[in-house]
C-alpha cells in the first residue's frame, strides 16, 4: 500500500482529557500564516503570543497584521472610521511577541506551530515545548503536507495533539481543516473544532492522510500547471487567465504559487516525491527548483513566477 493510499483508523484515545476552552494561544512562526492566524485569533478576543526567531521578523509580522487589519476595517467599519481605529488598537493589545517560546508556552491553552515545512524542525520544536507547556495545553500544527502523527511523535501528549490547517490569506479564507490522528482524543478534537468556530471559520474534519482534503487535490493541479507550461503548451499568463476565466478560480496557478511561496511548494513536493517516487503526479519541476535556488520565492521576496514591486 503506498503512502498516498493508506487508510488511517480513527480511534479516540481512552486517556480522558477534559475539553479545553482555548483562550491563551501561542503561535510559533510569524510568517504569512502565523501572523494571519494571530490576527484572526486576536480579533476574536483571544490572547495571543506570537513567537519567531528575531525581533526584526516580529516587528514585520505586527506591521503586516496592522496593514491587514486596516483592510478589514475599511470594509467592516466603512461608515465609522473611529470605531475601526479603536478596533485595530484593541486587537493589537491582544497580541504580544516573543523570541523565546519557552517563556510563552507555560500559560498556553493552545500551542500552534506555523514554522518552516520541515519535519525535523517541527519535531524538535514540539519535543522541547512538550516539557514546558502545561498538561492541559493542546499542541497543533498548521502543516500543509506532513503527517500530524509524525510531528506529534516527538511529544508525550499525542492525545492532545492535532492539526489545524488554515488557508492563505487567513483573514479572508473561511476554511480550517481540523485533523485528528488515531491518538487524538475526542476532547482535543472538539476543542480544536470549537476554537476554529470561535475564530469565525468553518471547520471540516480530516483524516491524517497526505494533504488532508484541499492539498490532496490542489497540489496535483498546481504541479500539472507547471508541467503544462514546461512542456511549452501554454504561457504562465495564458494558463492563469484560463483558470480564472474558464474555471472561476480567483487566482491562476502561477499567481497562487507566488502567493503561497515557492519554497513552501518545493518543501511539499520534495517530501511527497521522496515518499512516492514513482508517482508522476508528484514529479519535480525544474522551473520551480531553479526559481527556489535563485531565492525567487514569490510575493514575499518580490519575485517568483512574476515580479512584484
Ligand atoms: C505544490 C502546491 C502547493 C500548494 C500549497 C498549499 C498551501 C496551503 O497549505 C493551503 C493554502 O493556503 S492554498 C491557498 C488558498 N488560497 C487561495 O486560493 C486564495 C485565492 N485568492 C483569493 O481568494 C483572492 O484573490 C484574495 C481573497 C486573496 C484577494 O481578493 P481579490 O478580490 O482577488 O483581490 P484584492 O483586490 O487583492 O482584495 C480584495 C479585498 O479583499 C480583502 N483582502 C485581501 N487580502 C487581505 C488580507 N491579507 N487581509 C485583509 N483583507 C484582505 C481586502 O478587503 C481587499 O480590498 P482592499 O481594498 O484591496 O484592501
Ligand atoms: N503559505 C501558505 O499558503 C500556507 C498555507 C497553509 C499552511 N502553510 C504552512 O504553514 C507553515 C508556515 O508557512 P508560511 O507560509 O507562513 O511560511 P513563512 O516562511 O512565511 O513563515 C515561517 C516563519 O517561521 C519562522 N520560523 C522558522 N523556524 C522557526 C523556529 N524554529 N521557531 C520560531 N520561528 C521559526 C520563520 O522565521 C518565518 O517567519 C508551513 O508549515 C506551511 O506549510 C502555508
Amino acid at each position: 500500500m503506498s503512502f498516498f493510499s493508506h487508510q488511517i483508523r480513527r480511534s479516540f484515545s481512552s486517556s480522558a482529557v477534559r475539553r479545553v476552552v482555548i483562550k491563551n494561544v501561542t503561535i510559533i512562526g510569524g510568517g504569512q500564516m502565523g501572523a494571519g492566524i494571530a490576527q484572526v485569533a486576536a480579533s476574536t478576543g483571544h490572547s495571543v503570543t506570537l513567537v519567531d526567531t528575531s525581533e526584526d521578523i516580529l516587528k514585520k509580522s505586527v506591521k503586516g497584521i496592522e496593514g491587514s487589519l486596516k483592510r478589514v476595517v475599511k470594509k467592516k467599519f466603512a461608515d465609522k472610521p473611529e470605531a475601526g481605529e479603536e478596533f485595530i488598537q484593541k486587537v493589537l493589545q491582544n497580541v504580544s511577541t516573543s523570541t523565546d517560546p519557552a517563556a510563552a508556552v507555560p500559560t498556553s491553552d493552545l500551542v500552534l506551530e506555523a514554522i518552516v515545512e520541515n519535519l525535523n524542525v517541527k519535531q524538535d520544536l514540539f519535543g522541547r515545548l512538550d516539557k514546558l507547556a502545561p498538561k492541559h495545553s493542546i499542541f497543533a500544527s498548521n502543516t500543509s503536507s506532513l503527517p500530524i502523527t509524525d510531528i506529534a511523535s516527538s511529544t508525550s501528549r499525542q492525545d492532545r495533539f492535532g492539526g489545524l490547517h488554515f488557508f492563505n490569506p487567513v483573514p479572508m479564507m473561511k476554511l480550517v481543516e481540523v485533523i485528528a490522528t488515531s491518538a487524538t482524543s475526542q476532547e482535543t478534537f472538539d476543542s480544536l473544532l470549537n476554537f476554529s468556530k470561535a475564530l469565525g471559520k468553518t471547520p471540516v474534519s480530516c483524516k491524517d492522510t497526505p494533504g488532508f482534503i484541499v492539498n490532496r487535490l490542489l497540489v496535483p493541479y498546481m504541479m500539472e500547471a507547471l508541467r503544462l507550461h514546461e512542456r511549452g503548451h501554454g504561457s504562465k499568463e495564458d494558463i492563469d487567465i484560463a483558470m480564472k476565466l474558464g474555471a472561476g478560480y480567483p487566482m491562476g496557478p502561477f499567481e497562487l504559487s507566488d502567493y503561497v511561496g515557492l519554497d513552501t511548494m518545493k518543501f511539499i513536493i520534495d517530501g511527497w516525491s521522496e515518499k512516492d517516487p514513482d508517482n508522476p503526479i508528484f514529479a519535480q519541476s525544474e522551473l520551480l527548483n531553479k526559481l527556489v535556488a535563485e531565492g525567487k520565492l514569490g510575493k514575499k521576496t518580490g519575485e517568483g513566477f512574476y515580479k512584484y514591486k
